[in-house]
C-alpha cells in the first residue's frame, strides 16, 4: 500500500491527476502543496479566527442563528454530534457561506452571511479566503476530472454558485467536565463534494483505512489536506472514497492547548443532480449505483442525521 499522495498544485494537472486520483481511491485523502492560497491571507485568517473565539461566550452566542441549522454564523460548544455518535463533539465553530446577489435564482438555498462586528477586518478577510479556497478547489476538481476520463472543466459548471461553506473551527483545551467518550471530532464522513482543510499540521486528524486502522494524517505546515465527500463518492459510485475521519484528543501538554483548523466544504450547486457517472458503472467499481438525487435534497438528509437540521 502506497502512502497518501502529496502533490504540488503548480504542476501540470495531467501529471498529478492519477497520483491524486489513486490516493482518493485508496485513502479518500490527498495533501496539496503550492495550492495558491497566499500565506499572508492564511495568517490573517488564523489571527481573526482566534480573536473571534476569544470573545466572551455571551458575545459569541449573539451570532447563533436559531433554526438555521448552523449554516451561517456561530455554533456553540456541545452542539454538533457526528452521525450515530452518543455524545457531542468538543468544538465550536463559525460558518461563512456564499453571498448571492439579491434576486438570484439560488438565493432560497443560501442564507445571507452575518459578521461579528467585534473583530475588525473579519468580513473582508474571510470573503477573500472563501474565494481563494474556491479557486484551489476548482483546480483540484479539474485534476479529478482528468483522472475520471472526463473533460477537464467537467466540474466547473457543477460547482458554480454552489453552497460551499467555510468553517472556522476551535477545539478548546480539554476540560475535566467532558462527557465520557467525547472527542474533538467523532468519526464521520463529510457530506459535500470535496473538503479542503487548512490547519492539519496541528496533530489529531486521523482517517480510517480500508483495512480498518486509524492512520494519522500529517501535513506539512501550510499544506491543504483534501478529502472526498459523500456527494462525490456517490457521483463516482464509490470509485473515489468518502473516508471516515476524526480528530482525537491530544495527550500531555497539547491537551492544554486549543486546536484551530479551517475546512472549506466545497459543494455542488443545490440543483445539480448527483447521478452516478457512466464511467463509474458497477462493472468498474463493484457497487450498484445509488439513484439520482439533487445535491440540496442529499444535504438535507444528511444534516438531519447530525443534529443540524
Ligand atoms: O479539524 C480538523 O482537522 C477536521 C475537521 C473535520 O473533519 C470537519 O469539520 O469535518
Ligand atoms: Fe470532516
Amino acid at each position: 500500500m502506497s502512502d497518501i499522495a502529496s502533490v504540488s498544485l503548480e504542476r501540470p494537472l495531467a501529471e498529478i491527476a492519477d497520483e491524486l486520483g489513486h490516493s482518493f481511491s485508496e485513502f479518500g485523502f490527498g495533501v496539496i502543496r503550492d495550492h495558491g492560497i497566499p500565506q499572508d491571507l492564511i495568517d490573517r485568517a488564523d489571527a481573526l479566527s482566534k480573536a473571534f473565539f476569544a470573545l466572551p461566550e455571551a458575545a459569541k452566542l449573539a451570532y447563533k442563528l436559531e433554526g438555521s441549522g448552523g449554516a451561517r454564523g456561530y455554533t456553540s460548544f456541545g452542539t454538533e454530534k457526528a452521525k450515530d455518535a452518543e455524545v457531542h463533539d468538543l468544538k465550536e465553530f463559525w460558518h461563512v457561506g456564499r453571498d448571492l446577489p439579491e434576486g438570484h435564482a439560488l438565493a432560497e438555498f443560501m442564507a445571507p452571511n452575518i459578521w461579528p462586528g467585534e473583530v475588525a477586518g473579519f468580513e473582508e478577510t474571510f470573503e477573500d479566503l472563501y474565494a481563494a479556497f474556491e479557486n484551489a478547489g476548482r483546480r483540484v476538481l479539474r485534476a479529478i476530472a482528468l483522472h475520471l476520463g472526463l473533460e477537464e472543466d467537467y466540474f466547473d459548471a457543477t460547482i458554480e454558485d454552489g453552497n460551499s461553506v467555510m468553517r472556522l473551527l476551535h477545539y478548546p483545551p480539554l476540560g475535566d467536565d467532558a462527557p465520557e467518550g467525547a472527542i474533538r471530532a467523532a468519526a464521520h464522513g463529510d457530506i459535500n463534494t470535496i473538503t479542503l482543510l487548512l490547519g492539519a499540521e496541528e496533530a489529531g486528524l486521523e482517517l480510517l483505512t480500508k483495512q480498518g486502522d486509524w492512520l494519522p494524517i500529517d501535513a506539512t505546515p501550510g499544506a491543504l489536506v483534501v478529502n472526498i465527500g459523500d456527494m462525490l463518492e456517490r457521483l463516482t459510485n464509490g470509485k473515489l472514497r468518502s473516508t471516515t475521519h476524526r480528530v482525537v484528543n491530544p495527550r500531555g501538554d497539547a491537551a492544554k492547548r486549543s486546536r484551530y483548523s479551517m475546512p472549506f466544504f466545497l459543494h455542488f450547486r443545490p440543483d445539480f443532480i448527483i447521478d452516478p457517472l457512466p464511467s463509474c458503472a458497477e462493472s468498474e467499481t463493484g457497487n450498484v449505483p445509488e439513484p439520482a438525487i439533487s445535491s440540496h435534497d442529499f444535504l438535507l438528509q444528511r444534516l438531519r442525521e447530525i443534529n443540524l437540521a
